[in-house]
């Protein structure tokens, strides 16, 4: 197999340290002249002095450590992040020595103190102690990059010096580590282990906000969500999600003004239900992977919506058949549906012996001041729909949204695509810390459940990458080749299974899920 980029930095930085030795040729201090921090005592945003990523190349090539480091300590933040890997992060040991210095002076002044984590490819138990002496207060361990004994070695070194462990983590293998690292270290684990799940591979660079949210109830107590966060708005989902740190580079190193914000938005949030529809939701996708492998499903299907249920057993069958979610409308449209419905719907679906896991169940509404808008909602912060589809309507810029959000509603953003010019508005949402958005097609004058499909030049040209929700026009005899050309993460269907507006066909629902079954 050829070489990811994580095991080229890992390389070359052997390479560097045969040549160089473990202090790089840097002049560090002979022993450790700064007090100490701890680590993440307290929940906050850890920032990031960071010149330059394999990803990104320059972030910002020309910054100053101490100045940067000035900036986040007066935002606030609980804790530096010094990069001193120097061939792709143009770091070096020398930033460390002059952060925690500056921090030491910091703490004689009586100003508010940030603890410096050293973040690097650390491989040796001996690099701790370099780090150590240079004035960090946390060392950067990669799971995925050490073995079982050296991790364990090196969380050892770090609590002998009575500093924190900051263990990265992300795949099935690392949790296992996190386990063993935890176990070797006993009742000190509590106090040395941070554990940060990165919401980036390492190997591909590709940010994910749903891995975290995936993991979050995998996780100590006290847990960093890394990377990807851009915005005032994604430091508040991290929030909801319930970590207790996140760890914000490249926008900050880029925009230092932004830091202020970033830690405000992340002190002031908290968890909850919107944070939990995301973990509920990022957790089925992840287990889906692991548990269709071994049934009869096709490992690779999409999640599946079926939305426009106002029969009960229209969604039962549903739920029987797999579905992951099942959607109901509370707007005046032919699918309209009842609060009553759906509570006895619900209590029927808990009752029902085949399903070990229930789909979630999502009220879909097109405007919030409605009657019906109102009763969604409030079914939502009930916690009897697990989430509101706000359907072509923005929920920023509604008022019934901020009066439940101090409820902490929980939703997500369905946006209607008729025209490159409707991914503008799709790029607005995901600034505000969307995770997911669900494309339906355009028609003026309809609402959803058109029947009719997006463009498919449209979403080549402009889904970039992103992880598709797809909606429109969907049925049991496109569905294999919109799969097989966009690879959705998840599908929403609705007409496409009907006989008429709001009754299912069952026939074309089991047909709908034939087509997953694996080949
Ligand atoms: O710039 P971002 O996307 O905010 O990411 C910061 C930090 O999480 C990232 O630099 C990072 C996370 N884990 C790492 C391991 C090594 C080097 C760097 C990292």
């Amino acid at each position: 197999m050829s070489e990811d980029i994580l095991q080229k930095i890992v390389r070359m930085r052997r390479e560097d340290i045969d040549r160089l030795g473990l202090n790089f040729n840097i002049d560090i201090p002979e022993a450790r002249r700064v007090g100490h921090t701890e680590f993440l005592g307290n929940a906050g945003a850890i920032l990031e002095v960071k010149r330059a990523s394999p990803s990104k190349g320059d972030i910002a090539p020309n910054l100053n450590p101490v100045e940067l480091a000035t900036t986040y300590a007066e935002a606030h933040a609980q804790a530096v992040s010094v990069l001193t890997e120097m061939n792709f992060f143009k770091g070096s040991l020398r930033d460390l020595i002059a952060v925690a210095d500056l921090m030491e002076r910091r703490r004689q002044q009586g100003l508010h103190t940030c603890a410096v984590l050293r973040k690097d490819f650390l491989l040796f138990e001996d690099e701790i102690d370099i780090a150590y002496r240079c004035g960090a207060d946390a060392v950067l361990l990669i799971a995925r990059i050490l073995d079982d004994a050296q991790l364990v070695k090196m969380a050892q070194r770090a609590q002998k010096f009575g500093i924190q462990a900051f263990v990265e983590v992300r795949e099935a293998d690392d949790f296992r580590k996190l386990a063993v690292v935890t176990a070797a270290l006993g009742d000190a684990a509590a106090k040395t282990i941070v554990a940060g799940v990165n919401s980036r591979d390492l190997a591909t660079f590709h940010t994910d906000p749903l891995i975290p949210a995936s993991v979050r109830s995998k996780l100590p107590a006290k847990a960093v969500f890394e990377s990807g966060i851009l915005s005032a708005a994604d430091a508040t989902y991290a929030r909801n999600l319930g970590f207790t740190g996140i760890l914000v580079g490249e926008a900050v190193a880029k925009n230092p003004p932004l830091a202020k914000d970033v830690v405000s938005a992340f002190e002031s949030g908290c968890e909850n239900a919107r944070g939990l529809f995301w973990k509920k939701f990022a957790e089925r996708k992840f287990a889906n992977n692991e548990t269709r492998a071994a049934s009869s499903q096709d490992a690779r299907r999409p999640l599946v919506k079926i939305c426009g249920i106002t029969r009960e057993e229209d969604g039962l069958l549903a739920a029987e058949l797999g579905a992951d979610m099942l959607g109901f409308v509370f707007s005046t449209t032919k699918r309209l549906t009842t609060e009553e419905f759906v509570r006895s719907f619900k209590t029927r679906l808990l009752r029902s012996a085949c399903n070990d896991v229930a789909p979630l169940l999502v009220g879909v509404i097109t405007d919030p001041n409605s009657v019906e808008g109102k009763t969604a909602i409030k079914l939502a912060q009930e916690g009897v729909l697990d989430a509101v589809q706000f359907h072509g309507v923005n929920p920023h810029n509604s008022d019934a949204l901020a009066e439940s959000c101090s409820a902490a509603l929980p939703y997500y953003c369905a946006a209607r695509v008729g025209a490159p010019e409707d991914f503008d508005y799709i790029a607005s949402l995901r600034k505000n810390g969307e995770p997911r958005i669900l494309l339906d097609a355009k028609v003026e004058g309809i609402p959803g459940g058109t029947g009719k499909t997006i463009p498919e030049s449209l979403l080549r040209e402009k889904a970039n990458g992103a992880p598709l929700w797809l909606a429109g026009g969907i049925t049991p005899e496109n569905v294999a080749t919109i799969c097989e050309k966009f690879h959705p993460e998840l599908i929403d269907i609705s007409s496409g299974i009907e006989d008429a507006p709001g009754i299912k066909n069952h026939d074309k629902m089991k047909a709908l899920f034939a087509e997953f079954a694996a080949k």
